[in-house]
């Protein structure tokens, strides 16, 4: 119901109290309103997306009217978008609020959970990855197991992208927009970076951003771009260890370097179980007569060559694909003493379908988009004993679980599928899911 509204900065707010509805994909509450139509129209029925809501919260929101369209030659570009909606006053709290640490949570685009109890965060998040695996995926009765759970859910990443303001000052962007929201500390980002924070913040950088990485084994510092010496030094007297091109850290008992374009999993610790697991993916429930150091494995989408490398001592050959030019140099270093590991440069797409090596296994980590057509053509041509993968977006992996499990051969069989907790605070979630061939 419509209770108010007024006129600011040229575009009418008009308020609502409503009961909030479940969270979507976005970590965002969904709510039901009549918005005004023009003139002449009747009211429309609106699903909106409220940042900082939870299911079942009894809530008055602001909505502000969408943007007028552009005229003259702006308009090609113009978009129509939903109207923008927040949370004014919250009636009825669900039990499972609580009060987020973090001054610009609601605004910044970073965070779209710190108001829900961490606990209700792992339900969520394995919540959704079933729902998507029925929905998308086809599953009746998916082998969903509990989200492993980040010990400590706060200060884990072991990166940052912050942008750069006109004043020459870092921060986050503002959700949807380019803004920058100036900060001195995030609460997710991992101790050491909100102490290189602080002193950055001290003094003007150029746009559009500045990357701050930082390894939690080896307490080295990759700052991008590189900073003057004077800042450098009160990094290094805080016990950081400032690299100038490349850094390293450890996982698995493994060094690796990184450059600053490279990927590299973003919560040290998580990715320690997840490479825990991708081994017991892969080495767990053989049969007595198989001998893990006879068979090949392929490391699709690999990276600097994390997985490749816990894989060697494991396996009898390893290939491992890759796109990126600066990843591609790092996992040739990281292999460089390690005989069985292959490292092919390419799309996996361009690369995968004219492999001709006879492979045993996949692990399989591509980014949000999942897999191309051509990439699961292939598995399902050759089929495989089994195929780890690992995904950071629930919708294409069980796009890409349905095409390998449900085709007309049921080429493979989804033995189990494993939420963790990369990313507390936010409404990213990774899996590992495991495969066997039929
Ligand atoms: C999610 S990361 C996984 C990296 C690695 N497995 C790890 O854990 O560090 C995805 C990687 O795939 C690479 N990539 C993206 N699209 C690709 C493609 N079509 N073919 C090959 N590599 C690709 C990216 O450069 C990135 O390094």
């Amino acid at each position: 119901m419509t209770e108010s509204t007024y006129i600011h900065e040229e575009r009418a707010i008009h308020y609502h109290t409503v009961t909030l509805g479940s969270l979507q994909r976005s970590g965002h509450a969904t709510a039901e309103i009549h918005f005004p139509g023009g003139e002449g129209e009747e009211p429309k029925l609106l699903q909106l997306a409220i940042p900082a809501g939870l299911p079942g919260e009894r809530v008055t929101i602001a909505v502000e009217d969408p943007p007028t369209p552009k005229t003259g030659r702006r308009s090609r570009r113009w978009k129509p978008r939903p109207p923008r909606a927040w949370i004014t006053e919250i009636h009825e709290p669900a039990p499972e609020r609580v009060v987020a640490p973090c001054p610009v949570f609601g605004t910044c685009g970073g965070c779209q959970l710190q108001h829900m109890q961490y606990e209700n965060q792992l339900i969520w998040k394995r919540e959704m990855v079933g729902q998507l695996l029925r929905e998308v995926g086809q599953f009746t009765d998916p082998p969903l197991l509990e989200t492993v759970p980040c010990e400590i859910p706060w200060n884990y990443r072991n990166q940052m992208r912050f942008s750069v303001n006109r004043e020459g000052q870092l921060g986050l962007t503002a959700r949807g927009t380019h803004r920058v929201l100036p900060l001195i500390s995030c609460p997710i980002a991992h101790e050491r970076i909100n102490r290189a924070l602080s002193v950055l913040s001290q003094y003007q950088h150029p746009r559009p951003q500045v990357i701050i990485r930082y390894g939690v084994n080896t307490e080295q510092m990759l700052l991008q771009p590189q900073q003057s010496e004077e800042i450098n030094h009160q990094l290094n007297d805080m016990g950081m260890t400032v690299c100038a091109e490349t850094m390293e850290e450890q996982v698995g008992g493994e060094t690796f370097r990184i450059r600053p374009s490279s990927f590299f999993q973003t919560n040290t610790p998580q990715a320690e179980k997840m490479a825990h697991m991708v081994m017991d993916g892969l080495l767990s429930h053989r049969q007595p007569d198989e001998d893990p150091a006879k068979l090949t494995i392929v490391d699709a989408y690999c990276g600097v060559g994390t997985f490749a490398l816990l894989m060697a001592p494991h396996f009898g050959r390893i290939i491992a694909i890759e796109e990126s030019p600066s990843a591609i140099k790092d996992a040739q270093w990281n292999a460089r003493e390690t005989s069985n590991v292959e490292i092919l440069k390419g799309k996996v797409e361009d690369v995968l379908p004219d492999l001709s090596a006879q492979v045993d296994g996949f692990v399989i980590d591509p980014p949000r988009a999942g897999c191309q057509p051509v990439v699961l053509e292939t598995l399902l041509r050759y089929p495989v004993g089994r195929i780890v993968y690992i995904s950071c977006e629930p919708s294409t992996l069980a796009r890409d679980l349905d095409t390998l499990c449900h085709g007309e051969e049921k080429t493979y069989r989804l033995t189990s599928i494993q939420p963790l907790d990369m990313f507390p605070q936010t409404a990213h979630i990774e899996c590992i899911a495991v495969l066997e061939r039929n």
